[in-house]
């Protein structure tokens, strides 16, 4: 039975150890749900003598005023013979030996999270004790109740204590020990006035009554400790410590238990009680009662650890998996990573995600339109037709076609065409950059990593670029193609004037009248239109072809060569993490491994039952 003790102590410290002493935490704690004793008292009511009876050794500061100001957490291990010693949890592998060391060093770690002030803290020491002479047991021992604050302590200290003990004794798991000088009225002792309150029935409070020895001749305690002044569920047990006499001429604790002891046996009013009196005697209590207690715990410890497991299990995945260390594994993270991105991209494009469509609505509305508007008619007024056919011609008019004039015609109403082929462009990359955006924030993996998150969106916009500069040239070869060549057989199938019953001897003049600019005006808008009407459906395919096929197919192959030549700490840096994620990850982790510890050794004390 000892086991479920010591399994108890273990994941006691191993909370502390991880800060989870039960407040302040969003986390579950363990600690809430593990059963203790804590002491409780007013000042100077004998809290500490108490403790140091079950230890068998003079550890604890004593002085005036207020003297334990932090939760210690005493945990009493019983070793088969050798040298008592401790331990303090924030001092690993530091075993005292020396007891006065031991008291000094609980003062100087008080000090050290209160200051050297008179304040308070309710973050707990914890002081493991391996000794032949003790009983498995765990104790915490609590700052004094007091009434009134004293010189250089702040006035909320009253409270501050108050609500500390409360914290603690409040807990339905908590067993209180709670701590009576027999030479005061029972009526005004702290310790009973606080337990009422949080334990009315009496279930998991065991009065101690001390200074039996003290009290007033002609007086005794039998009332008390037979029950009968005030009842709680366990008998009520009566001590008598060292007094301040003996502590002062160091009096040996062995020695004072084998006096208590007499006492009682030896005692007219006590004797009858004798075997159930004594710190002796309240030790065993206690470690049997406790046992008890934990015993009837485990079904509960073990569905709060399996539930807890299940609930930082959840949230670690949500946080994404750690960092490996080596290059290699950086390298593969990375990787990863991008290609989780790359396929959130290419789902996009492929109407698996939101916003392929956008594209088709630039070829289908946006580009049509912007040709539409184009009205090449302008370009076709007669006097441009006839200025430029003059031109051309130079010094010397054309003698039956002006074939010059006619291509300066095409090629000023085709370059307009460069336009709406360029915004067409544009308005691609506008949505192939927004659909980066928009699967960067889809990739998860990318929310754990911000400096690879930035470093990823850049490539991928980079890369964008470089594909909209192609996809311009080959959209502007395209109009430049149709301006460098004409179609042939467009001109070829004209009807010419011969065959149209006109002569084909006019002057020179005549070929410069308005009916003959008028025909080579429409002419050559009905070059241009069928031209145009080409450009509509090849301008849509080249854009396909350099942004949208190549942004699907090599997005990231640029940044995946830059990544092969990186060296470690660049991959580092592109792996860093956001600190508030490691650090939650890493509390995380911690606090698993302590849930998963402790839900093998609970299963294996609760197979063993
Ligand atoms: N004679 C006698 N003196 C006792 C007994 N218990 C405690 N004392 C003395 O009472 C004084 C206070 O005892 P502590 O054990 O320091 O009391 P405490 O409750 O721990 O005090 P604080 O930590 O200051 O609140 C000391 O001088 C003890 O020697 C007892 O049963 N008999």
């Amino acid at each position: 039975m000892d086991n479920l003790i010591t399994l108890v102590n273990k994941i006691q410290r191993a909370c502390t150890a991880l800060g989870d002493h039960g407040e302040e935490s969003a986390l579950p704690t363990l600690w809430d749900s593990l059963p203790a004793i804590a002491v409780v008292g007013g000042q100077s009511s004998g809290k500490s003598s108490v403790l140091e009876s079950a230890v068998g050794k003079d550890f604890l500061p004593r002085g005036s005023g207020i003297v334990t100001r932090r939760p210690l957490v005493l945990q009493l291990h019983k070793i088969e013979g050798g040298k008592e010693y401790a331990e303090f949890m924030h001092l690993p592998r530091k075993r005292f030996e020396d007891f006065a060391a031991v008291r000094k060093e609980i003062s100087d770690e008080t000090d050290r999270e209160t200051g050297r002030t008179k304040a308070i803290s309710s973050v707990p020491i914890h002081l493991s004790i391996f000794s032949p002479n003790v009983v498995n047991l765990t104790l915490i021992d609590l700052p004094g109740l007091t009434k009134v604050a004293v010189e250089g302590q702040p006035d909320t200290i009253v409270q501050d204590i108050d609500n500390m003990v409360r914290s603690y004794i409040e807990k339905p798991n908590c067993i209180i020990l709670a701590i009576s000088p027999a030479n005061q009225d029972l009526a005004t002792s702290d310790a009973i006035k606080i337990c009422r309150e949080v334990d009315p029935k009496g279930d998991r409070t065991f009065g101690v009554l001390t200074k039996i020895d003290l009290m007033d001749k002609g007086t005794d305690a039998v009332d008390i400790l037979e029950g009968r002044s005030y009842k709680l569920q366990f008998p009520w047990i009566g001590v008598v410590n060292r007094s301040q006499a003996d502590i002062n001429k160091s009096v040996d604790m062995i020695a004072a238990r084998r006096r208590e002891r007499e006492y009682f046996v030896n005692s007219p009013e006590y004797g009858h009680l004798a075997d159930r009196m004594g710190s002796e005697h309240l030790g065993k209590v206690l470690s049997k009662h406790l046992e008890t207690v934990i015993k009837s715990r485990i079904p509960g410890l073990q569905s709060l650890i399996n539930k807890t497991i299940a609930e930082l299990e959840g949230e670690l995945t949500r946080l994404g998996k750690p960092i490996a260390n080596d290059a290699g594994g950086k390298l593969y993270t990375t990787m990863e990573i991008c290609r989780v991105f790359d396929q959130i991209f290419k789902e996009h494009l492929d109407g698996i995600r939101p916003g392929g469509d956008k594209i088709y609505g630039v070829f289908d509305n946006q580009l049509p339109a912007a040709l539409k508007r184009l009205q090449f008619d302008k370009y076709l007024s007669m006097d441009n037709v006839r200025k430029l056919i003059t031109e051309a011609d130079g010094y010397q008019p054309h003698l039956i076609a002006p074939e010059q004039g006619y291509r300066r015609l095409i090629e000023s109403c085709l370059v307009t065409i460069r336009g709406p082929g360029e915004a067409a462009v544009d308005a691609i990359h506008a949505i192939l950059k927004e659909m980066v955006h928009k699967s960067i924030n889809e990739t998860t993996e990318l929310k754990q990593y911000p400096t690879l998150r930035v470093e990823v969106g850049n490539a991928a916009v980079e890369a964008l670029e470089r594909m909209r500069e192609e996809s311009k040239k080959a959209a502007m070869q395209l109009v430049d193609m149709e301006c460098c060549y004409l179609t042939v057989e467009f001109f070829r199938k004209l009807p010419q004037d011969v065959e149209k019953g006109g002569n084909p001897t006019h002057s020179i003049f005549d070929r410069y009248n308005d009916a003959y600019l008028r025909r080579v005006g429409s002419t050559v808008l009905s070059y241009v239109n069928m031209v145009c009407a080409g450009l509509r459906n090849s301008i849509p395919k080249s854009v396909v072809y350099c942004q949208v096929r190549e942004a699907k197919r090599s997005l990231l192959d640029h940044f995946f060569t830059e990544l092969g030549r990186m060296e470690v700490k660049r991959l580092s840096n592109l792996l860093n993490e956001d600190p508030a994620v490691m650090q939650r990850r890493s509390n995380l982790a911690k606090r698993l491994e302590l849930y998963r510890s402790a839900q093998s050794e609970i299963d294996l004390v609760a197979w063993a039952k």
